[in-house]
């Protein structure tokens, strides 16, 4: 498998974490190629990898056994359809990690026997402790075994059966990054507020941050159980957390998810089909 090539189309931020990923988990970095039209970019890149760069998008489709598009959902429909006859020839495994865009929109414009896998990954990916949901439409074992090894150099693969669970793991796990960012820099904030200087606030916080995680995930208890362990009756979190139950903070996170995933269903439709340019 080490043998094989993968080619990213698009050196942005989530190709950059995968890319970091993949090399943390030891694949050769003369196996791994991308495209981007942006000089800066592919120097980055260079510089930070020792990849392979190009600046056009034939050169990674001819190259590469495993392809990632890993470009912005508006711009899909072009660069895929700029491709389709390089990436049908050579039978190579694409790999969509684009945000709502559909296999049948993909199909549309890469032809029906494209082998497709759509895989939702974050940022993590770039210390390869992210999580990616994968589903393959009309691909061999092989091929999807071959994805799911490539995703796994960026940490946890959960397959899914359904094409429309995607924008579900988008809204929870895709974007889920951000959310845990957003109440950091809310705790950060306030913890300069309450007297401590910037370098104790971010250290508090990320290990904290850190710690949940890992007791989470280590202790197999569920969240709801580990949060009452931490909350003493008529103490200092029971004051917080009686703050965030009052002001809806679970309405607020529910909303907020399925304006998540409500997007995603958007966004396929809107980048589908598009008039082209
Ligand atoms: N950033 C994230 O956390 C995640 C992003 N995604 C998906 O990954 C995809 C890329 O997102 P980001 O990396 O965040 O965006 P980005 O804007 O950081 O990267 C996109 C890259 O594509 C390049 N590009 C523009 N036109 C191109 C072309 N014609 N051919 C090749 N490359 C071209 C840009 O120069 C840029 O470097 C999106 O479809 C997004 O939905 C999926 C999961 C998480
Ligand atoms: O914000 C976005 O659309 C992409 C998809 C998931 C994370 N970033």
């Amino acid at each position: 498998m080490a043998s094989c090539t993968i080619g990213f189309i698009g050196g942005g931020n989530m190709a950059a974490s995968m890319i970091g990923g993949l090399i943390a988990n030891q694949w050769p970095a003369e196996k791994i190629i991308v495209s981007d039209p942006t000089a800066e970019t592919r120097n980055k890149l260079q510089q930070q990898f020792s990849i392979t760069t190009a600046d056009n998008n034939q050169q990674v489709a001819e190259q590469a056994d495993v392809i990632v598009l890993a470009i912005k959902p508006q711009i899909m429909q072009q660069v895929c359809l700029a491709l389709a006859e390089s990436l049908s020839q050579k039978q190579s495994v694409v790999i969509s990690i684009a945000a709502g865009i559909t296999c049948s929109a993909l199909k549309s414009w890469l032809g029906d026997s494209i082998s497709l896998v759509r895989v939702m990954p974050n940022t993590p990916a770039l210390l390869g402790v992210g999580i990616s949901g994968l589903y393959a439409q009309g691909t061999s074992a092989e091929q999807k075994a071959l994805a799911i090894e490539v995703m796994s150099s960026a940490g946890e693969v959960v397959e899914v059966e359904q094409e429309s669970l995607i924008d579900s793991v988008t809204a929870i796990s895709g974007s889920g990054p951000a959310y845990f960012f957003l109440l950091m820099e809310a705790m950060e904030k306030t913890a300069q507020q309450l007297g401590l200087n910037q370098q104790q606030a971010a250290q508090l916080v990320q290990a904290t941050a850190n710690g949940a995680a890992q007791m989470a995930k280590q202790t197999g208890l569920d969240a709801a159980e580990l949060r009452r362990r931490v909350t003493s009756p008529g103490g200092t979190t029971a004051a917080a957390i009686n703050q965030f139950i009052d002001e809806d903070f679970i309405g607020l996170v529910d909303r907020a998810l399925h304006a998540a995933e409500k997007r995603s269903i958007e966004m396929g439709e809107q980048f589908a089909n598009q008039e082209t340019l």
